[in-house]
């Protein structure tokens, strides 16, 4: 399974994801410029967390438009697997790939934090290797994380069981319904606050994040 990780102008997690790819699956991995547009020979795609643009606008307006988008949006059409971490989950739902926006937070303070999440759904190709209910902790770091979407989205989204992480206890940045983790309706494309690439090992405080890599690749090997 081939691991591209699209990085942007102001991207600064592209390389904590590739040394999660490696160090967790030892699968090839590379980074992938925001120019480039050819993705054919790359089974998944990782939009990483930073400051793609330097926020300006709104986290994520600008790196939508990147010519690696159109592809990336492809990518998704043909059921390639697509996880935005952070700054990547606010460029998935800029694109349309997934629903609704990310805000500020409601305090309007930058949150760094490790606060516990909850799987809500575990029967996905992200997270097949956790319980659904079980808890994890993955940190998150971001200004902009408070996920919004109207009453009929979240309706949608709690039908189809397209939220995969809610915050546990407390909300570190007022999220509807707690949301910290969304999928699409197809399956395969994830948006997400916290990182799970700074939690792959016990060193670095939880090793929580490492099932989504380990999920992905075990999705990728039955189909
Ligand atoms: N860690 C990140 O990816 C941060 C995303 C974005 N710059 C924010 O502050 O919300």
């Amino acid at each position: 399974m081939r691991f591209a990780v699209a990085t942007f102008p102001g991207s600064n997690c592209d390389l904590d994801c590739v040394h999660a790819v490696e160090d967790v699956l030892g699968a090839p991995v590379s980074t992938v410029w925001h120019q480039q547009t050819d993705l054919d020979e790359f089974d998944a795609i990782i939009l990483p967390g930073g400051f793609s643009y330097g926020d300006y606008l709104r986290t994520g307006a600008l790196a939508r438009f990147s010519p690696v988008m159109e592809s990336v949006v492809a990518a998704a059409k043909q059921g390639k697997l697509v996880i935005g971490i952070c700054n990547g989950f606010q460029i998935l739902c800029e694109v349309g790939l997934l629903p609704g926006a990310l805000m500020a937070n409601d305090h309007l303070q930058f949150r760094c934090a490790t606060p516990e999440l909850v799987v809500e759904n575990a029967d996905t190709p992200f997270t097949q290797d956790y319980q659904s209910g079980e808890q994890i902790q993955i940190p998150i770091a971001h200004g902009e994380g408070n996920y919004y979407c109207d009453e009929q989205t979240l309706q949608e989204l709690e039908e189809n069981r397209q939220i995969l992480f809610r915050y546990n206890s407390e909300n570190p940045n007022g999220s509807t319904a707690g949301i910290a983790g969304i999928i699409n309706r197809a399956g395969n494309v994830l948006g997400m606050m916290p990182h799970p690439e700074r939690a792959i090992v016990d060193w670095m405080g939880s090793a929580d994040g490492a099932k989504i890599f380990t999920s992905m690749l075990r999705n990728w090997e039955e189909r």
